[in-house]
């Protein structure tokens, strides 16, 4: 069997060779050619996987370690009887942590404090679910925006999306979709951006098209840059608007997801699927292959001492960033596009990402309560001492 995967996707060797002959590509640059007579082609969301790329191509299974799926005609896939499967929620817990450390960020560098202010989440799928779930076990008060979900859903705040536009601070965790009766595509654009006060925080960790940015940059300018932008996801990746990293506390590229365990645990969902699609028993399975514990890293397991003399959301913020640090992937993306030495800045930033471990694989040490419950629900694991 011949399977083609992206050189982007973490133990793809490791796991599918033992089913065929696995040959690693750029995943951008993708041709017809290159796939006409492989069986299995497995993605990332940076290939269109369109009918001009498989149409007569000999490919039966199209796998993506991803949760997004706007990059896959699933339309065709399905006329063309080509099984399809995506890695739902593989790094949900990696763009929560995203979310996180971008807060701590604004609230280290500009005292923005978050953690009594109305917060709003579009999406309430795998990961607007995890961030919500993450706010609202902190205190905060928290809503969400899913018109495809609210009806008969109790199991959280679920809003307008007019009162969304109210909130301090608002993270997007919505599909990019054209079609149906809510689309996505340019969701936010000049009419909500005008509902914005000015102090409002927007984390955009979903796809880029959602928001905007034409109008994102004029409401910014009106508002005389009182806007706190997080943005990890742009329009027309990977090129992007140079003008809106400028205004942009955080500018980071499409790198919310790129937990060590995220990127891993995305190989492992579609190589299972794999196997279930050609209907593997697990003996054949576990004989030649690596175990799930070792295909999915468990981190290099710190832990952080919390001082209970330090302020509860200073604290927070600071065990955050000693874990994953969002700064470090913004200053690292404007060096580089400053230094302008690579032909494609944004993916050579994605291509070479310094992985980090998830906020769940640090163990928080208290003997205060409130710092247990505060950082066990922002996502680490926590011993408490008390
Ligand atoms: N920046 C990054 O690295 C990453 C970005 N993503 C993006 O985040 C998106 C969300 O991920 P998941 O929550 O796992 O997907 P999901 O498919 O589990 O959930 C998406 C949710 O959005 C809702 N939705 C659809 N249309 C909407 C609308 N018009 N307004 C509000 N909500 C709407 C759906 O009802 C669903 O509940 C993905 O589609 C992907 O594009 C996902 C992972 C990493
Ligand atoms: O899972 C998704 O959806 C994402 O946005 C991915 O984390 C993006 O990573 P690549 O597939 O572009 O490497």
């Amino acid at each position: 069997m011949k399977i083609i995967a992206d050189e982007n996707m973490p133990n793809a060797k490791a796991l599918f060779s033992h089913l065929g002959n696995v040959e690693l590509v750029n995943g951008r640059t993708l041709t017809h050619e290159q796939v006409k007579d492989v069986d299995v082609l497995l993605v990332r969301s940076v290939t269109k996987v369109t009918q001009e790329l498989l149409e007569g191509s000999s490919v039966r299974f199209v796998g993506s370690a991803t949760i997004g799926v706007d990059h896959i005609d699933l339309d065709y896939l399905v006329k063309a009887n080509i099984a399809f499967s995506s890695a739902p929620g593989c790094n949900a817990e990696a763009v929560a942590d995203y979310v996180f450390s971008g807060l701590s960020h604004l609230y280290m560098t500009k005292q923005f404090s978050w953690l009594s202010k109305k917060i709003g989440v579009i999406g309430y799928g795998n990961v607007g679910k995890t961030v919500y779930d993450r706010f609202s076990r902190m205190g905060c008060q928290v809503c969400v925006y899913d018109p495809l979900k609210e009806e008969g859903d109790s199991s959280a705040n679920f809003v307008s999306l007019d009162e969304i536009l109210l909130c301090n601070v608002i993270s997007l965790h919505a599909p990019l979709t054209s079609l149906g009766v809510y689309p996505t595509k340019g969701m936010i654009g000049s009419k909500e951006l005008a509902q914005l006060s000015a102090g409002t925080a927007i984390i955009s960790a979903g796809r880029g098209g959602v928001i905007d940015e034409v109008a994102l940059l004029k409401r910014h300018s009106q508002l005389n840059g009182d806007l706190h932008l997080i943005l990890d996801v742009w329009d027309g990746e990977p090129s992007i608007n140079q003008k809106l990293v400028s205004i942009a506390d955080i500018a980071t590229p499409h790198i919310a997801g790129y937990s060590k365990q995220g990127r891993e645990k995305g190989t492992w969902m579609v190589y299972q699927e794999l196997c279930r699609h050609l209907e593997l028993s697990s003996d054949v399975i576990s004989k030649d292959v690596i175990s799930k514990n070792d295909a999915i890293s468990t981190g290099w397991f710190s832990s952080i001492d919390v001082d209970s003399a330090v302020l509860l959301e200073e604290m927070l913020a600071r065990s955050i960033q000693a874990i994953y640090d969002v700064a470090r992937d913004d200053v690292r993306l404007r060096y580089k596009y400053r230094e302008n030495k690579e032909k494609n800045v944004f993916d050579w930033l994605r291509k070479h990402y310094v992985e980090r471990d998830e906020l769940n694989t640090c163990l928080i040490r208290a003997n205060n309560n409130d710092a247990c419950n505060l950082m066990g629900a922002a996502g680490f694991s926590v011993d408490n001492k008390s």
